[in-house]
């Protein structure tokens, strides 16, 4: 079933066509990959999605909804959120910390502020929270660290936990592996497919396909701004060996 759509998205950088008419699809609950060369506009895909870039033309459907070049805050309420291909927690803050402010505080506005007791409440209902999802990644011992002293593979892990906060439908990532480890990028993948299990979506932009193939459902192929080829299942191979796919990475 299709959790997300986009329909002949086009986005330009003055006269500069980065996306053209890119329409894909994504089923609920797959792992979807998206590959290019560097500069085919994996990125600004992803950026129009997930409303940090705005389409020229073209729509985006989240669940049925017209979701096109809404802000994100608002696709936050639609269950979708995003981590960055640079992991952007704040490095003074703890890790708890970090994944406490993946949610959106009612506390902090005032009318619930006076309501202590139910905001009280909602507080350590976030901790627990965090502290469920800090277990599920392996990272609970070091909740009291600062953010800035963790590796690049357990900051990567961190934003996954900060996305989770917010209870997603679909996260959209952007390199969720690059420059970690093997060991730590196949650990990342092992918990992305837990988190399938559960019915979250994922949309995922990564190089590194020797370690990602084997986890995706489905395959997206970019150059110049346009999809080339695609295949879901048994076909990623095919979609791998086709020889206009090859010949773009030789180019490369
Ligand atoms: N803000 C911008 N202003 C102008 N041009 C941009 C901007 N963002 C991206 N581009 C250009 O759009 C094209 C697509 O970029 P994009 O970042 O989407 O590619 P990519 O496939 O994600 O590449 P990479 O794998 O290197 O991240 C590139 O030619 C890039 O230079």
């Amino acid at each position: 079933m299709e959790i997300l759509k986009t329909e002949n998205v086009t986005k330009y950088f003055g006269d500069f066509k980065a996306l053209n008419n890119v329409s894909i699809s994504v089923n609920k609950g797959d792992l979807t990959l998206i590959i290019g060369p560097n500069g085919s506009g994996k990125s600004t895909l992803i950026n129009v999605i997930t409303g940090f870039l705005k389409a020229d033309s073209g729509k985006v459907y989240f669940e049925e909804n017209d979701i096109t070049n809404k802000e994100p805050e608002e696709l936050y309420y639609y269950g979708i959120v995003r981590t960055f291909q640079t992991p952007q927690p704040l490095k003074e803050m703890t890790v708890l910390e970090n994944i406490l402010i993946g949610n959106i505080n009612p506390g902090e506005e005032p009318i619930n502020a006076i309501f202590y007791s139910k905001w009280l409440k909602f507080e350590e209902e976030m901790v627990e929270r965090a502290f469920k999802i800090l277990e599920f990644l392996k990272l609970s011992h070091l909740y009291d660290r600062k953010a800035g002293s963790l590796s690049g593979g357990q900051m990567k892990l961190l934003e996954i936990g900060r996305a989770l906060m917010t209870e997603p439908k679909l996260i959209v990532m952007d390199e969720p592996i690059a420059g970690v480890a093997p060991g730590l990028a196949h650990d990342i993948f092992n918990h992305v497919i837990e988190l399938k299990k559960k019915g979250i979506t994922f949309l995922i932009v990564e190089h590194r396909l020797d370690i990602v193939l084997q986890y995706i459902d489905h395959l997206y192929v970019m150059f110049n701004g346009e999809i080339i080829a695609e295949g879901r299942g048994k076909e990623i191979e095919n979609v791998i060996n086709d020889p206009k796919v090859v010949e773009i990475y030789i180019g490369d």
